[in-house]
């Protein structure tokens, strides 16, 4: 069953083209692994299909409904499509509960004990439930990431976008992030992940796709296209990232 349609996106910022017609399908329970150079288009096309930017041409499907038409709710939108970025953004403020549990309540109208006990059950899950009340300075950065995971799912979202969660770690922190999102594969999380490491990529992911100037310009299983890229550019991209010793 398809959650996510993409078709024919652009998206253009200031006269520049930065999507140029990209399609993409996700399956329910896949996840899909966006790779490419800085600049490919990744970001902004998890940022349109979370309506953070508004596409400049094709449409963008969830659960069969047009979520670009101008008539779609973003609130609503958001409530089933979770985000999650490199900078946690989480409120410093804020304990991790009030975190995790603000856009329930304020956006989403969700019953304050419903809210907290979803909440809990989720820090519960990830290791995090005696961090409940600590605020985010108290934790270290994966914990943190951790928590902005929880705060993206704590709607039972359809889809999990996760843009570069890992690259502003410590190297010795990736590891609990990526072992909570190989559990959410577990648990039939449809996700897609904008990534620069590939070893991430080729571990968690059903298909890989490889953006080039605002295209995919190859996609499939992970093994195809680290293992034997057809597209020339594709080659040259993987060569360049073992030449930097990152794959
Ligand atoms: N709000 C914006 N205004 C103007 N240009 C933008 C904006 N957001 C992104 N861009 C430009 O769009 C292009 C694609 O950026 P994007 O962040 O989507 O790439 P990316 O593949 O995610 O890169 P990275 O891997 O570095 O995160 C870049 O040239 C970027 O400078």
């Amino acid at each position: 069953m398809t959650v996510l349609s993409i078709s024919g996106v652009h998206k253009l910022f200031n006269g520049n083209p930065v999507l140029r017609g990209v399609s993409l399908d996700v399956d329910e329970h896949e996840v899909v692994a966006l790779i490419g150079a800085s600049g490919s288009g990744k970001s902004t096309l998890l940022r349109c299909v979370n309506l953070l930017e508004q596409v400049d041409d094709g449409t963008i499907h969830l659960d069969g409904r047009d979520i670009t038409d101008p008539r779609a709710d973003p609130d609503q939108v958001r409530r089933r499509i979770g985000i999650v970025f490199q900078a946690f953004n989480l409120f410093p403020h804020l304990s991790v509960l009030d975190n995790v549990t603000l856009a329930p309540l304020r956006v989403h109208r969700m019953p304050k004990a419903q809210a907290r006990a979803k909440a809990l059950a989720l820090l519960e899950r990830v290791g995090l439930a005696d961090k409940a009340a600590a605020y985010p300075d108290r934790l270290s950065g994966g914990q943190q990431q951790r928590v902005a995971i929880v705060r993206a799912l704590v709607n039972d979202p359809r889809l999990l976008l996760l843009d570069e969660v890992t690259s502003a770690l410590d190297p010795e922190l990736v590891g609990e992030v990526l072992a909570l999102i190989r559990d959410l594969k577990g648990d039939g999380v449809t996700m897609i992940l904008a990534t620069h490491e590939m070893s991430f990529a080729r571990q968690v992911a059903d298909r890989v796709c490889f953006l080039d100037g605002g295209l995919i310009v190859e996609q499939g299983p992970p093994e195809q296209v680290f293992g034997a890229p057809r597209e020339p550019r594709t080659r040259q991209f993987l060569q360049r990232i073992t030449d930097a010793g990152r794959l």
